[in-house]
């Protein structure tokens, strides 16, 4: 036993397994000293799972390839450990069986509740917090998926929605259908691309409810409490702006009055964490099953961020008659926390499935017919409630940046390869060898197309700032000016480490920048240096992921004094004393992961080196459609069509199929 103690230290010491990986295979030894070295090797890589977003260890995956399943030895691993690859030799060879044989300890592995440390549910191994919060997940959400009795009839449906949507284009209006069967169970997600209308068509979805809730459907007319929140602040803001304005394009004026209308519809959101009631100083939220969140409908926005376990928070607080709405895109990377929770609700909504009973009513409520092909007589609950909006209205058929996202999702090497050799308007193709071809895509975009890089933003910075007695005013809209202009374009990296990583890159474009006489300094605090808040910080109300810029203000003698300025909604900004952020990194450059959420005018994607397990279909997804309007790849395209064959899958038995559940939950 101490022998694989032993050896998950060496993997800890190689840098294979986190500190907490192997705190916890040494409790287990330390509580239940005759438990099995296998049991703990098991349990310390449970634990590495959820640190890579699997919300659990799947066996049947590990016996067949361990090394694809752990991703280990890691990518930039070029010396391994002797002991470490002797451990993992072990573990390649154990079957399926041998591992199931070691997990029989019912003092330590139970098949369900209990109080044992691990839960075994068929090949799947958790950990037993993890396993619990999948339980309260399922469990909310099967419960909201029976119909709503309050539900309004189609024929009452269809004269709002002829109201709200009142075009008619080719092929089924999926934003309507989507409103109509968000309405039909206290449940419902909707998914689609970026610029497929969800945020057009939650809100309608909002007035509608209102609309219904106002007649008295339900048992009275009242006006229903709806809260909206995202995962991210960033995410939050982006959601703000958008949702005010769709309020604004809203047809109202004959759902009643307008103007109580708007005032029912919210359009400010919050972060998950300031819903729930964080606090920096207890564990936990306010808001939980002991005081649920006073609300009846609740939007959770960019869904595909939110992980298992602030999912399970969620759901805890949410009183059992509240509706839930998830907007997101499904193709996007699943969040950095274990649990890929959208994507994996969202698995079946390319073929829709939807019942014929529930395309009938689809036709009395919308009058819109639902094809025939996304017809399924075994369709689950669940697919009635999840509709993919498929037409996206930013990118029309022609643009480079739609064609291209369409084909790195649907893994069509052969469409990205002709794309590249044909060019398209709007995406350009770069190596990115060496500091000289990486200069004129940093500093000007890299194409003489109107693209911009980063010397505009730090041209803001130097030609907008104003004189010295200008007023506070007139540094709040320079500040403003400059954080617009950062968003015109964004570095992302694929990676964190490595020539192409985003820490190198960082430092690659500082000096860069420096050399070109556009920065004061390249390391440090400096008037420009672009910085990314990476961990929550209550006390200053900054949020991971939050980004801010840093200008020189007028000081008490000719020496300016530096601030960090951040958004704060409403084209208002919120000044930062650097000594006070305790955790940021300059962010010339970003990972795609720390990008979601967040949308630009111009971004160029820098490809690794060489391939790493990283690099797979969703990131490059997802980094196109970060951009609006030009996007470059900068690399070898090659990799890209590796990447482009590389989809990832989350382990995780959230939706097993009902036969799977009832087996699992016992009668
Ligand atoms: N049915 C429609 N017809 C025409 N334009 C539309 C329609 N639906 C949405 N739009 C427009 O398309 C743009 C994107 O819509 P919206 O912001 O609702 O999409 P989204 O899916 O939420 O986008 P994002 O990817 O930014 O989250 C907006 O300008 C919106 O006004």
């Amino acid at each position: 036993m101490s022998d694989v103690l032993e050896a998950l230290r060496a993997w800890v010491d190689a840098g294979w397994l986190r500190e907490v990986d192997y705190a916890f295979a040494a409790f287990i030894a330390a509580e239940a000293p005759d438990a099995p070295g296998r049991l703990l090797l098991a349990a310390a890589l449970a634990s590495h799972q959820l640190g890579r977003g699997h919300v659990c260890l799947d066996l049947a995956a590990l016996a067949s390839d361990a090394g694809e399943t752990l991703a280990l030895p890691p990518d930039d691993e070029v010396d391994t450990l002797e002991p470490a690859q002797g451990l993992l030799r072990e573990v390649g060879s154990t079957s399926l069986r041998e591992w199931r044989a070691v997990l029989t300890q019912q003092h330590l592995v139970a098949a369900g509740e209990g109080a044992t440390p691990l839960v075994l549910a068929g090949t799947r191994l958790y950990l037993r917090r993890y396993w619990q919060h999948e339980q309260s997940v399922r469990k909310a959400l099967q419960a909201r998926l029976v119909s709503d009795d309050g539900a309004a009839s189609p024929p009452r449906l269809r004269g709002a929605l002829d109201l709200l949507f009142p075009g008619s284009g080719e092929g089924p209006d999926w934003q309507k259908v989507a409103c109509a069967l968000a309405t039909r169970s206290r449940f419902a997600v909707v998914t689609g691309g970026p610029g497929t209308g969800k945020t057009t068509t939650v809100v309608k979805l909002l007035a509608l409810l209102q609309h219904i809730a106002a007649r008295g459907a339900d048992g009275g007319a009242r006006r229903l409490r709806i809260r909206l929140a995202a995962p991210t602040g960033k995410a939050a803001a982006r959601l703000n702006d958008s949702i005010s304005r769709a309020v604004d394009a809203l047809p109202l004026a004959q759902l009643g009055s307008p103007e109580l209308m708007r005032a029912a519809i919210p359009s400010q959101v919050e972060t998950v964490h300031r819903l729930l009631g964080s606090s920096p100083m207890r564990r936990g939220f306010r808001h939980d099953e002991h005081n649920p969140l006073p609300l009846d409908v609740l939007v959770l926005d960019e869904a595909s961020m939110v992980g298992l376990e602030a999912m399970a928070a969620l759901v805890a607080a949410l009183p059992p008659r509240a509706r839930l709405i998830l907007l997101g895109d499904k193709d996007q990377l699943a969040s950095v926390e274990a649990g890929g929770l959208l994507g994996e609700l969202c698995r079946r909504a390319d073929g829709g499935h939807f019942l014929p009973e529930t395309a009938r009513w689809v036709l009395d409520a919308t009058g819109e017919v639902v094809p025939p092909a996304l017809v399924d007589k075994n369709g689950e609950p669940l697919d009635q409630a999840v509709v993919m909006l498929r037409r996206s209205h930013r990118f029309d058929s022609k643009s480079g940046i739609g064609q291209l996202a369409d084909a790195v999702n649907a893994g069509d090497v052969a469409q990205v390869r002709r794309l590249r050799e044909q060019g398209r308007e709007g995406v350009a193709w770069r190596e990115l060898a060496t500091d000289a071809a990486l200069r004129p895509l940093v500093l000007d975009g890299g194409e003489p197309d109107g693209r911009v890089g980063l010397r505009h933003y730090l041209e803001v910075v130097q030609a907008q700032r104003p004189a010295a007695e200008a007023g506070p005013e007139a540094f709040e809209a320079w500040a403003a000016n400059v954080l617009a202009a950062y968003s015109r374009f964004q570095l992302l990296c694929a990676v964190r480490r490595g020539p192409h990583g985003v820490e190198r890159m960082n430092e690659r474009v500082a000096q860069l920048l420096h050399r070109e006489g556009l920065l004061p300094a390249s390391q440090g605090w400096y008037c420009g240096r672009p910085v990314m808040v990476t961990a929550n910080d209550y006390s200053l109300g900054l949020m991971n992921g939050d980004v801010g810029v840093t200008l020189e203000l007028p000081g008490p003698d000719e020496r300016g004094v530096l601030r960090v300025a951040f958004p704060s909604g409403e084209g208002r900004v919120r000044w930062v004393l650097p000594s006070r952020l305790q955790s940021v990194e300059t962010v010339f450059a970003m990972t795609v992961h720390k990008s979601q959420g967040s949308e630009f005018e111009h971004v160029a994607l820098l490809l690794p080196e060489r391939d790493s397990r990283v690099l797979t279909r969703e990131l490059v997804y997802t980094g196109i459609t970060r951009a609006r309007r030009w996007f470059t790849v900068a690399g070898s395209a090659g990799l890209l069509e590796v990447a482009v064959q590389r989809p990832t899958r989350r382990s995780g038995g959230l939706l097993l199929r009902s036969d799977e559940q009832a087996h699992q939950l016992g009668p």
